[in-house]
């Protein structure tokens, strides 16, 4: 059950990036759940059919559109078609992201620019584009999801130089465009967050849950906690919170050893 009062979403417009799947469905549910109207966007259009049909599928309170955040005229029309389907945007949701394991000796230019172009650069184009057609003119909330960087994270080091940058990206874009009305914020989750679509992307559930035992609460994190915190930060009740990054990994950031052999 939501711990938000719907009578604050309700009838808002959210557009979240990779809104179909692990996170990004857990944000999908949580918002509509509060009476949001919604937008997934995302490449695979098989996810974003299955997800509205799974969701909601007798009301186009949730919509799928395919988008590749690394192109900057799919971006483009993804912003425009909603503003025209939907009439505004308030809330925006960068979560669509992603990386592969690597040390950097072996990472190549290519892959190096694939991970920064998905990460930096689409969250970049995602804000610049709704701010330029919507919140410029009309206020709007961003919440930008990221991996916790703070003490790197070897081999993923593109995603992790890519993520700073975004965190980066937001304090910068929270001054900026206050005046507008516009706030933005970073949301950390911290590394293992289980969801199947994110477990198979780095060798099935065995993986997370090796990580128990760097975890102070020595349990995973799910995605339903990672929408709280999203919602948390998109609601009135943050209303005077700007270029904060909110961490959500039970602790892990503070605990003094990540040795995973144990
Ligand atoms: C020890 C376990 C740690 C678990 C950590 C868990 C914490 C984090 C969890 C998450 O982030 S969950 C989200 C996971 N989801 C994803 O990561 C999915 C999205 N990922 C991607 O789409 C890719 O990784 C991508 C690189 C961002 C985009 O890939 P795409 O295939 O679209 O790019 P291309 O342009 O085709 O490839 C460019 C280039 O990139 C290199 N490369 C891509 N994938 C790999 C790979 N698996 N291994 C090595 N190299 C890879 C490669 O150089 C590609 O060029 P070519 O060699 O193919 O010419
Ligand atoms: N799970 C975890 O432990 C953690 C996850 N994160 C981050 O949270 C976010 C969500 O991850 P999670 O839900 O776990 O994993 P998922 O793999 O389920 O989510 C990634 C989503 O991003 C979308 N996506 C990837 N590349 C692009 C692109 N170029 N254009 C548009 N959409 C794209 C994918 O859809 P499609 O492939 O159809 O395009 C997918 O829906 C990611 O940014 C991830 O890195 C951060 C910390 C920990």
């Amino acid at each position: 059950m939501s711990v938000f009062r719907p009578l604050l979403f309700k009838n808002k417009v959210a557009l979240v990036t990779g809104g179909a799947t692990g996170i990004g469905k857990a944000i999908t549910e949580e918002l509509l759940s509060l009476g949001c109207k919604v937008v997934i966007a995302s490449r695979k259009e098989e996810r974003l059919k299955a997800t509205v049909q799974e969701l909601c599928p007798n009301s186009n309170r949730l919509r799928g559109k395919v988008c590749n955040i690394r192109k900057e005229d799919q971006i483009n029309t993804l912003i425009s078609s909603t503003l025209s389907e939907l009439g505004k945007i308030d809330y925006l949701v960068n979560n669509g992201g992603g990386q592969y394991l690597s040390p950097v000796a072996d990472i190549r230019l290519k892959g190096w620019d694939a991970v920064v172009e998905t990460n930096l650069t689409g969250t970049f184009l995602m804000c610049k584009e709704v701010y330029g057609q919507w919140m410029r003119e009309n206020g709007g909330v961003i919440v930008n999801i990221i991996l916790d960087t703070s003490r790197g994270i070897p081999m993923m080091a593109h995603s992790a130089a890519a993520r700073a940058g975004v965190d980066n990206l937001t304090k910068s874009l929270a001054v900026e465009w206050a005046a507008n009305g516009v706030r933005l914020n970073t949301v950390a989750p911290g590394g293992f967050i289980y969801s199947p679509t994110a477990a198979a992307n780095y060798g099935g559930r065995d993986v997370f849950e090796k990580a128990r035992v760097g975890i102070p609460a020595k349990r995973l994190g799910t995605t339903q906690e990672v929408a709280s915190a999203v919602c948390f930060l998109l609601s009135p009740g943050a209303s005077f919170i700007s270029g904060e990054t909110l961490k959500v990994d039970g602790g892990a950031n503070f605990f003094p050893s990540l040795d995973r052999s144990r």
